[in-house]
């Protein structure tokens, strides 16, 4: 286990009461900020753009701007910003134009869904109303109220009846508006019941969610188990020990839905430990990722084995560039494609700004700065690389900050499973993570992402700061850029842009990016160490850290000792 994971807390629990003055602070600095921004932008959302307006919790009204006059011109990019919705929409018509499919725009008070496709059916206002119209178990919704689901998402609201009508789907819906449970109820209301207790339900997997990382696979596991309460179904989250136990093909012919990433499905398929010819749902999830040239052919395998007839395939991401989109749509067959919102444009729950930091060096400084200030736990900050991601936590941990963990892939199966579990709890303040973070992963309490490094691509920008506002919340996203990654903020800029961040005039006088040039962004060279000017080993940095947790301990106990003059360890 990495040193700094203990060593970051200091093995000290927080004490809510003992620092209930550190407490309020953030609380009343969140309290004073929203009256300030309510007061200032109240009625400036275009309604078309509120689409998350009815989730618990969301004001759904537009953070931050508070530039105005500061060289920012909001008016202007409220009307550039109308003009590119304009523009997009007739992209989006411009797509898919073959002459079979109708356009259906649905338009709800809540929000703005954009369906297409042949036969598309009526959206589903409440659960209530897919009880009625489609053969939900009872179990299911029952379930679905225990966990506070009141109201479907945009989302779910039109995917759901689509997947339980057995259509194809692509659906495009921003980062936290709920598509993992889009495609998990109508997977298994469609399913029925477990299939043990089924009689032609044929022997074999039923269905497959595939996602491109183990801690997503992971997450979505929990959802369907949430679902599955009440009911003997074998939902199975498949990694090394489960795929040992599939061996045995008489207990893998009784397993109802399996979720994983796509590698070691293909080589439990190659060692002829898993088949899929009874697969009935197919599930990507991040589909842009899972269609990219890493996972391409092992997803092409996996859909070349589930051979059932009539397998319905679905395919669900907050992105989903043109490229991409063409080779998914050529995977479904007659399908309905849905957009919740802009495409590739993230909620405007999100308050996003760009900060310039000159150089590499510099955002250290900049960092413990912003961290000095009352700021809101948890954050997320994301590095470009694994050594970066282990170096930033040392340093923090060095610099005093408390109760850092860190993320990345070159850790291990238990170490990434301790960290995301700490981070669930909400032990951990603050998360250093590298792009394995970045998709799908749920914490519902982060309210602050920032991008210590330039995001690769604007998906990957997207993706990254749509770890906050999730599920109706409001978030902030921070973004540092240098000098070397000013040719591509451009790219990151429009998004601001489109979903109705402030951007400084001058941003947005920069030259577009040519084709080549957007292909660089993810490769800005960046030196291992984030502060090259650091003389000491990790060694050292270990013993000072284990120093000022022994001196923080010393004085709480004085400080104990002095409140009560009577405690045992006075006598002693
Ligand atoms: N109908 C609902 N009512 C209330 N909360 C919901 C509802 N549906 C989903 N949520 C909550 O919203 C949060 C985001 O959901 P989810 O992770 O499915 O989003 P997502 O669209 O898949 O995001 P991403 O693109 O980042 O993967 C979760 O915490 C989930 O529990």
């Amino acid at each position: 286990m990495e040193a700094f994971h203990v060593l970051s807390r200091g093995g000290v629990r927080f004490d809510k009461q003992r620092f209930k003055s550190d407490v309020q602070l953030f609380s009343n600095k969140k309290r004073e900020d929203e009256e300030k921004e309510k007061a200032l932008f109240d009625a400036q959302l275009p309604p078309e753009l509120d689409f998350f307006k009815y989730a618990e919790g969301g004001s759904g009204k537009r953070k931050a701007a508070h530039n105005e006059g500061a060289g920012l011109n909001t008016s202007r990019q409220s009307e550039d910003a109308r003009k590119r919705r304009k523009i997009d929409e007739s992209e989006h018509s411009g797509n898919n134009s073959g002459n079979e499919m109708e356009d259906v725009v649905f338009k709800r008070p809540k929000d703005r869904v954009t369906a297409k496709g042949s036969e598309v059916p009526k959206p589903a206002e409440t659960f209530e109303d897919l009880a009625k119209r489609y053969d939900v178990a009872s179990r299911l919704l029952a379930n679905l109220r225990k966990y506070k689901y009141e109201y479907p998402t945009g989302v779910q609201a039109h995917g759901i009846p689509i997947l339980l009508e057995r259509r194809d789907l692509a659906a495009i819906s921003p980062t936290g508006t709920g598509k993992t449970l889009s495609y998990l109820l109508p997977v298994m209301a469609s399913l029925q019941a477990p299939i043990a207790s089924l009689k032609a339900a044929g022997s074999g997997v039923r269905a497959i969610v595939l996602a491109p990382t183990r801690e997503l696979a992971h997450q979505i596991h929990n959802e369907c188990l949430k679902l599955a309460i009440g009911r003997k179904w074998r939902v199975v989250l498949f990694d090394k020990a489960t795929a040992n136990t599939l061996r045995e093909k008489n207990v893998r012919d009784k397993v109802d839905i399996i979720i994983g990433t796509p590698l070691r499905l293909v080589s439990a398929i190659q060692q002829g430990n898993l088949e899929l010819n009874n697969v009935r749902h197919l599930i990507l999830d991040e589909a842009d990722r899972l269609l990219d040239n890493e996972f391409l052919a092992q997803v092409q395998e996996v859909v070349a084995a589930s051979t059932y007839p009539d397998v319905q395939k679905a395919v669900f991401s907050a992105t989903l560039p043109a490229g991409v989109e063409k080779l998914a749509m050529g995977m479904l067959r007659n399908p309905i494609r849905i957009v919740v919102g802009l495409k590739d444009t993230p909620l405007p729950l999100i308050s996003q700004s760009l900060t310039y930091v000159a150089d590499d060096a510099s955002k250290l400084p900049s960092l413990l700065t912003y961290l000095a200030q009352p700021y809101n736990p948890p954050v997320l900050i994301f590095t470009s690389t694994q050594p970066r991601a282990t170096s930033l936590t040392e340093e923090l941990t060095l610099n005093g900050i408390s109760n850092v963990d860190c993320l990345h892939a070159g850790m291990t199966k238990k170490e990434r499973d301790d960290a995301v579990g700490r981070m669930r709890c909400g032990e951990s303040w603050i998360m250093v993570a590298t792009e394995v973070m970045a998709r799908g992963m749920d914490f519902k309490g982060v309210r602050e992402v920032i991008n210590y490094d330039f995001p690769t691509s604007v998906q990957s920008y997207i993706h990254r700061i749509g770890r906050t506002g999730r599920a109706g919340q409001e978030g902030k996203a921070v973004t540092y850029f240098t000098d070397l990654d000013a040719p591509y903020l451009k790219s990151v800029a429009n998004v601001l842009l489109q979903s109705g961040s402030p951007v400084a005039d001058w941003i947005l006088k920069l030259p577009k990016l040519s084709r080549l040039k957007k292909k660089q962004m993810g490769k800005v060279q960046r030196v291992e160490m984030v502060n090259p000017a650091r003389k000491i080993g990790r060694r050292d940095v270990i013993k000072r850290r284990e120093m000022i947790v022994a001196s923080k301990r010393r004085k709480e106990k004085l400080q104990a000792e002095q409140a009560d003059p009577h405690s045992e360890s006075r006598q002693q």
